[in-house]
């Protein structure tokens, strides 16, 4: 008689635009043992690049939702972002799932989730447009905006948050990351 494999958390990666979440877990899912990265569904055109994400239209994205396969979905920066209800087996027998989610649905995704993690990722408000300026993916005017977004809190109420500053070089960045995750993993 098989059990189920053991379900690993969920590790939500948020923190303004820029700030390295996408860098910081692709190199977490390369050097922290069995840690995944959720693929996002994103109203993002196909060839903006960064992440590894599936873009679909607006149309698609509402169908989507509306027939239920999204565990979470929320609007931001003029996009829409689900993760699907697939996040459920891709934790299981896993050490964690990496997700960069907004800020503004960490409190649902508490629920949803249950073994929830939140790794909130900051760094410099200059080291943020230097950042933005060089990868290019947005425009001068999305860049702007994506600033002014910077300083959002995240909500009160979350069990299981840890600050990791990615100021400076990723790889700091990645060991406090790992050092965080191992013990929550024990
Ligand atoms: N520690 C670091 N040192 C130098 N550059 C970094 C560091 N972390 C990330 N970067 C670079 O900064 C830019 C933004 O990183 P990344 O796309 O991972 O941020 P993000 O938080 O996912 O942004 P967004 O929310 O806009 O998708 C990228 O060009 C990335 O290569
Ligand atoms: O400011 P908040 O609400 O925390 O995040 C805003 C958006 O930015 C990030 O996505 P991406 O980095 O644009 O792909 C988050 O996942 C969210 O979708």
């Amino acid at each position: 008689m098989t059990g189920a494999a053991a379900k690993g958390p969920v590790i939500a990666v948020v923190g303004p635009s820029g700030v390295g979440k996408d860098s910081l877990m692709s190199a977490l899912a390369v050097s922290g043992p069995q840690l995944r990265v959720m693929r996002r569904v994103v109203t993002r055109a196909p060839e903006a690049g960064g992440e590894d994400y599936q873009p679909v239209s607006e149309a698609e994205f509402s169908a989507l939702a509306g027939n239920g396969v999204f565990a979470l979905h929320w609007q931001a920066h003029g996009l829409c972002y689900g993760i699907p209800r697939d996040i459920e087996k891709q934790r299981e027998g896993s050490g964690g799932v990496l997700v960069n989610l907004s800020r503004t649905v960490l409190l649902e995704a508490q629920e949803v989730f249950g073994d929830f993690i939140v790794l909130s990722v900051t760094a410099r408000q200059e080291v943020l447009a230097e950042r933005l300026a060089a990868r290019g993916r947005e425009d001068a005017a999305n860049v702007q905006k994506r600033l002014a977004r910077a300083v959002n809190p995240l909500p009160g109420g979350l069990s299981r948050v840890h600050e990791i500053d990615n100021s400076g070089a990723l790889s700091k960045a990645v060991n406090a990351a790992l050092a965080v995750i191992q013990p929550e993993r024990a």
